[in-house]
């Protein structure tokens, strides 16, 4: 039995387009998430997040559920859509009136609010219009809708997340193509990774100015154990290139003030175009960072490859529903290293989860020991890394829900609360009720 801190928080957390729903109710403009599901074949079943859990509906019964879980803090995004359908200019006054409902019911529940400022939903005008992220002016417009956002909620949320995974976003979306907007090209994507990392900089003095001397601001970013296939030259260097790109490319600019070099002359031309003064914006001073951590890949050179290294299968290992393995030492290695290299003042661990073929058992109960054991076992890792002196503050599981996941549509279930699509019904899964014995006694077993 491990007991963590005193001040530890424990959190849960949603995003706008896998679980709000309502996606042409009260003003909501177009995304490209619904302009990309709306291109058949591009996601399983061809589903999308018009309805999703319905969350905008059900928020309340679901802050409920945050309730009953006893979790101190709750992620969740804000749909830029929803605040300026055309992305810039007209506000929509019904969408900032949903995030009042949503957050004043937090607040009153006694869960603080962490709020995310994009999830990867960018209004569909912004890319019709500029070509989204490739165009450096979406940074800029992502400046405006912070400044529009945070002086309407700057005095009730204090924990601000400006983006969550842009290499995620960046590189599924413009290099692989398997998410929004649904790009191959891979110079357009590395410069993406430079707009992304613009607007997050010039968002943070935007937030601190509009919010009060409880104001935090951070960002969300995705890290993955990586581990060569064997440790010849070629695979090593395959695997450093690809911690280069999914991490260092993101970490450097925001803590050291520079893109990693070693990756700047792996890219050659392919290097984003970038201004002076760019990098001063890039590395405006942090209160936390996010870490997101799920799995584990082993890292295999490819000679005709130049952005994208491939990973190899793990036989004989445990693996989720997504086939990612199951690798718990791995988020302790990240906070590690994250605490030994950049110093980061403090981390929230803003997501870790699994996602497994989740059942309703004939009496409207759902097992899930593969997730309490995964969960258990992650949990454990960070345990060891806090004693170690790593300044985690909180962690958040995800997700709260089942929910919308992506290419994925709703096979994949990451809810500690199972979704019952065809009635939006919601069941506690045996992983919620541990979590709430894990939150009531702060300990993990
Ligand atoms: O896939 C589970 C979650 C997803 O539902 C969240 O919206 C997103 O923030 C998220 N990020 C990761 C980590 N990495 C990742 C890698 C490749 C594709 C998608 C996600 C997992 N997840």
């Amino acid at each position: 039995m491990v007991q963590f801190p005193e001040q530890f928080r424990w959190g849960t957390g949603t995003y706008s387009y896998q679980v709000e729903g309502a996606a042409h109710e009260d003003g909501r403009g177009e995304s490209i998430w619904d302009r990309f599901c709306a291109t058949p074949g591009t996601i399983v079943n061809n589903e999308s997040g018009l309805v999703a859990c319905d969350h905008y509906h059900r928020y309340a019964e679901d802050i409920a559920l945050l309730k009953q879980l006893g979790v101190q803090m709750y992620h969740f995004s804000i749909a830029w859509p929803r605040i300026m359908p055309t992305g810039r200019g007209p506000v929509n006054q019904l969408g900032l009136d949903f995030y009042d409902r949503l957050v004043d019911a937090l607040l009153e529940a006694g869960i603080e609010p962490f709020a995310t400022l994009y999830h990867w939903d960018l209004p569909q005008a912004l890319q019709d219009e500029l070509g989204g992220w490739a165009n450096r002016e979406t940074a800029y417009a992502f400046a405006e809708y912070v400044d529009v956002v945070t002086k309407h909620f700057g005095s009730r949320i204090h924990n601000w997340l400006t983006l969550n995974e842009p290499a995620v976003t960046a590189f599924e979306g413009h290099e692989i193509g398997i998410h929004a907007p649904g790009a191959r090209d891979v110079r357009l994507a590395w410069q993406t990774t430079h707009h992304f990392l613009l607007a997050h900089g010039l968002a943070v003095p935007i937030i601190r100015a509009n919010g009060d001397e409880k104001t935090r601001v951070g960002i969300t970013l995705n890290f993955t154990q990586l581990d060569p296939v064997s440790d010849t030259p070629e695979d090593v260097a395959a695997t450093r290139f690809m911690d280069g790109k999914m991490h260092r490319w993101f970490l450097d600019p925001i803590f050291r003030g520079a893109y990693p070099a070693d990756v700047v002359k792996h890219l050659g031309d392919y290097v984003p175009k970038t201004e002076t003064g760019d990098a001063e914006i890039i590395a405006r001073p942090l209160d936390f960072l996010g870490a997101n951590y799920y799995t584990r890949s082993v890292i295999k050179h490819d000679p005709t490859a130049f952005s994208e290294y491939p990973s190899v299968d793990v036989e004989g290992v445990e693996h989720t529903e997504m086939d990612w393995e199951v690798y718990p030492r791995g988020i302790y290695n990240m906070l590690t290293r994250l605490h030994r290299e950049y110093a980061v003042p403090r981390i929230y661990l803003v997501e870790n989860g699994a996602a497994f073929a989740d059942a309703v058992n004939p009496d409207d109960t759902v097992d899930d020991p593969r997730r309490i054991a995964y969960l258990r076992e992650h949990l454990l890792q960070v345990h060891t890394a806090i004693a170690e002196g790593v300044p985690l503050a909180g962690y958040s599981v995800w997700a709260l829900l089942d929910n919308f996941e992506w290419s994925e549509g709703y096979r994949m279930r990451f809810g500690i609360v199972y979704v019952d699509y065809p009635t939006q019904k919601r069941i506690m899964k045996a992983s919620g009720h541990w979590y709430q014995k894990v939150i009531a006694s702060n300990t993990v077993h």
